[in-house]
């Protein structure tokens, strides 16, 4: 039973892998068909190989050739017959050489295209994976499958499991002309098989199980480098260095020692191997020898015996060389496998239709969200936002104001519940023609590493530098560009020019401007910005919002003091609502809130940022 397992295990492996190759090597059959034939082509040169030297000891060197006489044409030149034997051994040598180069370029350019083909799959499909996935995943592992997986079951297809294929067809034939040859000497040589297998089923399980954990904690350790390198100001000021450094010691460790095991498994089936073939060779010998000395076999058949002894069990050697390094691409391909096995955003999108220009009435009907079962963020959720309408929604951490933004956005579906977006259920509509009708600014931007003009057009197809500049200008971010001497061409992002926070909120502005969506979602664009920014990025705010449908999510009622109207969301839904002064004159909980803000900005030295009175 025990030996049957891996069988077991590996076939659906084998069946998940071809499922997801079997479209890319469709592609390449031709390219296949032309690296397969030189493949054959090669290992008849092989076969061929020994040949010459049984020539050349049974019928040149072996006076009166008894058992394999001399040609005729040679009869009395022996010289000649020794020339022709070296030309052919040259030729056979020549074309095993060309058909090896057309076979093994041939299998490189299949390899990498494939993979190239699925890191590119794999990448597409990344981005098609929904935020909830997303918000759960650690980065680094992530990206160690984007490019550490990818890399090794490219490497390994190309130097390993093709040769290997080479290989296996090289044994096949190989048995096949010793057992032609003399075939109970055959049998004995290939005796070792059913042993060879053994032992490589039982440790390549464990050389399999060493691989894979291995690369589970390499993708461990590639998140926690990600981790800390991203945030690498965080880190140095809680100075949290030595707890990344010691979790990356704990992982790299793991790994090292896994290695270690795979290494060492992988050398013990080497070495067992090693002996059962050189078990195999002395009977051979022995035996051999026997019929030779009973004149029933000559030296040269011996001869040309062993040498396809030896050639032929190669793939066997090949194979614990290459063990570990299949094994780890196997748990690669798995890992690989897993992610592009998980269900896309995109799915269900079929037969939906791209939405119409919004007029951009937004309705929340009796919606009920939660990211976990036991904490419920959004009960029975319900208001109306008019097109146009200036709409703030404040209320204390946690309560669920950016989550309203998401649903808006089709990151998460409610559990119940409806958005409706002008009187339409938002999920009517494919969700990139929806999400391209709104504007969104974070509290943080991230700015993607190329020119400021880049940055700004990333919000929209097709812009012009006149558009760039003309919503540069609205989010009053044309004059800190220009001052800088390449102006919109100023590299910023990764390695580039470093803006301050606010600088980058205004490129954001600019950006949400160049999408002239009429929908604007803004969830604490001006938060933690100085007095300054902070009044430059309102005055952006408010030009871009002319005219749009803008949800502004805020923490500072300073922000809510000319919104059209003001909801104020505690426990699951809207707990107040009306203009700011309405709301204050009310005495509610946005009165209370008021007044705390209030007493901040006059204690502004005891207590922490983010809120100011109005
Ligand atoms: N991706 C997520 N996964 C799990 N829980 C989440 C996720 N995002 C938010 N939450 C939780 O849902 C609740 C509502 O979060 P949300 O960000 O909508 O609140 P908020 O009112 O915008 O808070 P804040 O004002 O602090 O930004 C919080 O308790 C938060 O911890």
């Amino acid at each position: 039973m025990a030996k049957q397992k891996p069988i077991r295990h590996a076939l659906p492996e084998f069946v998940r892998a071809a499922k997801h190759f079997r479209g890319d090597l469709a592609r390449e059959k031709w390219r296949a068909a032309q690296a397969f034939s030189a493949l054959l082509i090669g290992v008849l040169a092989q076969l061929l190989e020994p040949w010459p030297l049984k020539f050349i000891i049974d019928s040149v060197l072996t006076p009166g050739g008894k058992a394999d006489p001399l040609p005729s044409v040679f009869q009395g030149s022996p010289v000649v017959a020794l020339a022709a034997t070296g030309a052919a051994f040259v030729a056979i040598i020549g074309v095993r050489a060309t058909a090896s180069y057309i076979e093994s370029v041939g299998f490189a350019m299949i390899g990498s295209r494939i993979v190239a083909r699925l890191r590119s799959r794999l990448f597409c499909h990344l981005q098609a994976l929904p935020l909830a996935f997303h918000n759960k995943s650690r980065q680094g592992d992530l990206l160690a499958r984007v490019v550490g997986d990818i890399r090794l079951v490219r490497d390994v297809a190309v130097t390993a499991v093709l040769p290997l294929v080479a290989s296996v067809l090289v044994l096949v034939g190989m048995a096949g002309v010793m057992l032609w040859v003399n075939w109970r000497l055959g049998l004995v040589a290939l005796a070792v098989l059913p042993l060879f297998l053994l032992s490589t089923v039982k440790t390549g399980r464990k050389i399999h199980h060493a691989a894979r954990k291995q690369r589970l904690h390499e993708g461990a350790i590639a998140a926690s480098a990600a981790e800390a390198i991203s945030s690498m100001q965080v880190v140095k000021a809680l100075s949290l260095e030595s707890r990344f450094e010691a979790s990356f010691a704990v992982n790299e460790n793991r790994s090292a020692s896994d290695e270690v095991k795979t290494r060492k498994l992988a050398a013990r089936l080497s070495r067992s191997t090693d002996l059962l073939i050189a078990l195999s060779t002395a009977i051979v010998l022995v035996y051999g020898g026997r019929l030779v000395l009973a004149e029933t076999m000559t030296i040269g058949g011996l001869v040309v015996f062993l040498t396809y002894m030896k050639r032929g069990l190669r793939p066997l050697k090949d194979f614990a060389k290459y063990a570990a390094r299949l094994s780890k691409a196997s748990a690669a391909a798995q890992r690989i496998f897993e992610l592009l096995e998980m269900q896309p955003d995109s799915d269900g999108e079929d037969g939906r239709e791209e939405a119409p220009r919004f007029k951009g009435a937004i309705e929340f009907r009796g919606v009920d969200y939660s990211y976990s079962p036991d904490a419920p963020v959004l009960q029975q959720f319900s208001a109306t936002i008019a097109p146009g309408e200036f709409v703030a929604i404040v209320g204390e951490s946690g309560v669920g104001k950016s989550t309203l933004l998401s649903l808006l956005l089709r990151f998460y579906e409610p559990e119940s519940g409806e958005v409706l977006i002008d009187s339409a259920p938002v999920d009517l509509w494919q969700r990139a023609s929806v999400r391209s009708q709104m504007s969104i600014v974070l509290q943080d931007t991230v700015l993607f590493a190329g020119t400021i003009a880049e940055n700004i057009a990333y919000g929209a197809a097709d812009v012009s530098q006149d558009m760039v500049e003309a919503a540069a200008k609205l989010a009053r971010a044309h004059e800190f560009t220009s001052k800088f001497p390449d102006g919109y061409e100023t590299i910023v992002g990764e390695r580039g020019v470093t803006l301050s926070h606010g600088q980058r909120q205004r490129i954001a502005i600019a950006r949400a401007a160049v999408r002239d969506a009429p929908i604007l979602l803004l969830d604490e664009p001006a938060t933690a910005l100085d007095q300054q920014n902070k009044a430059l990025t309102r005055a952006g705010l408010a030009s871009l919002a002319a005219g749009r449908t803008t949800l502004l999510v805020t923490h500072d009622l300073k922000d809510a003091v000319d919104a059209d109207r003001v909801l104020l969301i505690k426990d699951g839904r809207v707990a107040e609502e009306g203009t700011h002064d309405e709301l204050v004159q009310k005495g509610g909980s946005y009165a209370d809130l008021h007044r705390a803000q209030r007493g901040h900005a006059a204690d502004r030295s005891t207590q922490s940022a983010g809120v100011a009175a109005p």
